[in-house]
């Protein structure tokens, strides 16, 4: 393959980035590239768009995933295929907790495996947890963004329209689960698998259904809320990147 060139992300070798910004959405890699000293677009096909950057003189990917496990499996596959060792999603979720409010970060400790994508790699008794220490880094920047955020367990799923929607939020709600995404267990599994460093800032952009408290408020302010999270979490991840590489250069 020449120069390495990945299939569906459409970049080669020769860049020596190691770390990549992760969101589903190829929207958001724009947001990100307005907290960055410079970036430059390299390549836009099908779900995955790609910008190359620096912040505070690290050099970062940033790469939409697409929707779902399976989409962002294949851009995680073919981003440590040129070499980047790092990896932070930042994403979007709906929360399981009547406590988290639009805007509001959570920061997955682990995730429950109800997707496909993690499957096909291994079965269900394989963890789908984060990197212990870039954990530790997201969650300092997050305190330090003063971002109001939660860390613990998401639940990732593969679908939002089946008849059992409501039972199975409702399921996993009971059992404490913080949020639901769709890509987190899948960026986890195999990342542990292939040794890739990985971490999931999620904004919610959905509150509990049934929630009303403060619901007015957050109608009227529900697109800045939103807005909001979605800057803090990109800065929360950026900011851990700096701290992770101060320690761990080489
Ligand atoms: O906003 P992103 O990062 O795409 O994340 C969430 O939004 C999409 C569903 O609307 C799924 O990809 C889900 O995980
Ligand atoms: O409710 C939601 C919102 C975003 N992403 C999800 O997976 N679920």
């Amino acid at each position: 393959m020449k120069n390495n060139l990945q299939p569906h992300i459409r970049i080669g070798n020769g860049y020596e980035v190691k770390y990549a910004l992760l969101p589903g959405d190829p929207g958001r890699v724009d947001e990100v590239a307005k907290f960055l000293d410079h970036s430059e677009e390299l390549a836009y096909n099908r779900e995955y768009k790609t910008i190359i950057g620096s912040y505070n003189g690290v050099k970062i990917f940033v790469s939409s995933t697409g929707i779902g496990g399976v989409s962002a499996g294949i851009a995680i596959e073919e981003l440590k295929n040129i070499g980047v060792k790092v990896m932070i999603r930042i994403g979007s979720c709906g929360a399981l907790q009547p406590h988290l409010r639009l805007g509001d970060l959570v920061i997955a400790s682990g995730a429950v495996r109800n997707d496909g994508a993690s499957y096909a790699y291994i079965n269900k008794a394989y963890p789908a947890i984060p990197d212990p220490e870039l954990l530790f880094h997201v969650m300092n920047a997050a305190k330090k963004n003063r971002s109001t955020n939660h860390t613990g367990i998401v639940r990732c799923h593969d679908s939002f329209y089946t008849d059992k929607e409501h039972e199975i939020d409702k399921y996993w709600s009971e059992k404490g689960i913080l949020a639901s995404d769709m890509e987190t267990a899948a960026l986890f599994v195999i990342g542990g698998l292939r040794g890739i460093k990985t971490a999931s800032i999620l904004n919610v952009v959905v509150e509990k259904e049934g929630d009303l408290e403060g619901g007015i408020n957050d109608y009227i302010d529900e697109k800045n809320n939103s807005k909001r999270g979605e800057e803090q979490e990109i800065l929360t991840a950026l900011e851990a990147i700096v701290s992770y590489e101060s320690i761990y250069k080489n």
